[in-house]
């Protein structure tokens, strides 16, 4: 379906490792981490806390185990602080994903997010932007776009849960307000189906703005709890709500068909929050990469 040269497959260490929560997997080494993305046939990951900031000897613990950096996540706070600040850490952000090789640069904006709050529930307490805020964001975007080209590299909105560009209309109004050649989108199934959205209508409507993709499926009987119980972003995370394709309720065979039709090069990377005692990650790795093979014919 797809073709091989067009695609490269990874793995973010989320399932090893949690950053926002170092009771999920915080006794797992970075090297088994890496060893077992490269044991279950992922050749590229993102960037978790365990992962050395010496960029020779990152480079060199990927490299031994054939593995390349897709990204890594930065946080942007241009609705809560002086676009400045934003600024200079996004330049240094960009700088050492530019020295490790990536092409692509994942941002979140975190002004307002509730997603780390561990009691803030999810579905009733989820920010909204104001007129003045979103034009902020897009105009702070649009400068964080084009210093990624001056590095080669292109910017990717990461829309999220928790956070002022989460649904469908946001995520609308977001790439209505950005410069369609300096800010695109990063499309991530999981975030998407859990909101309650049609992840493919934002796949059809923004294919040629999308330029990194996160594969995360959902079990769905967990958001369906999460949204009645009024839990926090961070207690579905704890409960399982996110699993690899294949392992939860999203058929993944559509968005596939599409992406391979379309124009897109670049990385598709399986990313799948959950806690590793109750999910062993090599396990989940494989039957993620099984997936994707059966289903992408990658
Ligand atoms: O891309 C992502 C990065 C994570 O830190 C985040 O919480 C997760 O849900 C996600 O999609
Ligand atoms: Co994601």
């Amino acid at each position: 379906m797809f073709r091989k040269e067009d695609i490269q497959l990874g793995i973010a260490p989320i399932g090893w490792t949690n950053d926002d929560m170092p009771e999920l997997g915080g006794d797992i080494p970075f090297e088994q981490c890496i060893s077992e993305m490269a044991l279950a046939g992922f050749t590229g990951t993102e960037i978790g806390n365990k992962y050395p900031r010496n960029i020779d000897e990152l480079k060199q613990a990927l490299q031994l185990r054939g593995l390349q950096i897709a990204s890594a996540w930065f946080s942007a706070y241009l609705t809560t602080k002086p676009y400045e600040e934003t600024e200079a850490a996004f330049i240094q952000h960009r700088d050492f994903l530019h020295a490790m090789g990536a092409e692509v640069i994942v941002v979140s904006e975190q002004g307002k997010s509730i997603q780390g709050e561990m009691d803030t529930p999810l579905f009733e307490k989820k920010p909204k932007f104001s007129d003045q805020e979103w034009q902020t964001l897009a105009q702070g975007l649009n400068r964080l776009g084009e210093l990624a080209q001056q590095k080669g590299l292109n910017l990717v909105y990461h829309h999220h849960m928790g956070t002022g560009v989460q649904t469908a209309d946001e995520i609308d109004q977001l790439m209505n307000l950005t410069d369609e050649n300096l800010v695109y989108l990063l499309f991530d199934t999981g975030h998407l189906y859990f909101s309650g959205d049609d992840p493919l209508y934002i796949l059809k409507k923004y294919l040629d703005r999308i330029k990194h993709v996160h594969l995360k499926d959902v079990r769905a009987d967990i958001a369906k709890q999460v949204r009645n119980g009024q839990q926090s972003f961070l207690q579905a995370v704890k409960q399982g709500v996110f699993t690899v394709p294949g392992d939860g309720a999203y058929d993944f065979l559509p968005a596939f068909e599409i992406l391979a039709k379309s124009s897109y090069k670049g990385w598709l990377l399986v990313e799948a929050e959950q806690d590793p005692i109750k999910a062993n990650p090599l396990q989940y790795a494989l039957i993620a990469r099984n997936y994707i093979r059966d289903k992408a014919g990658i």
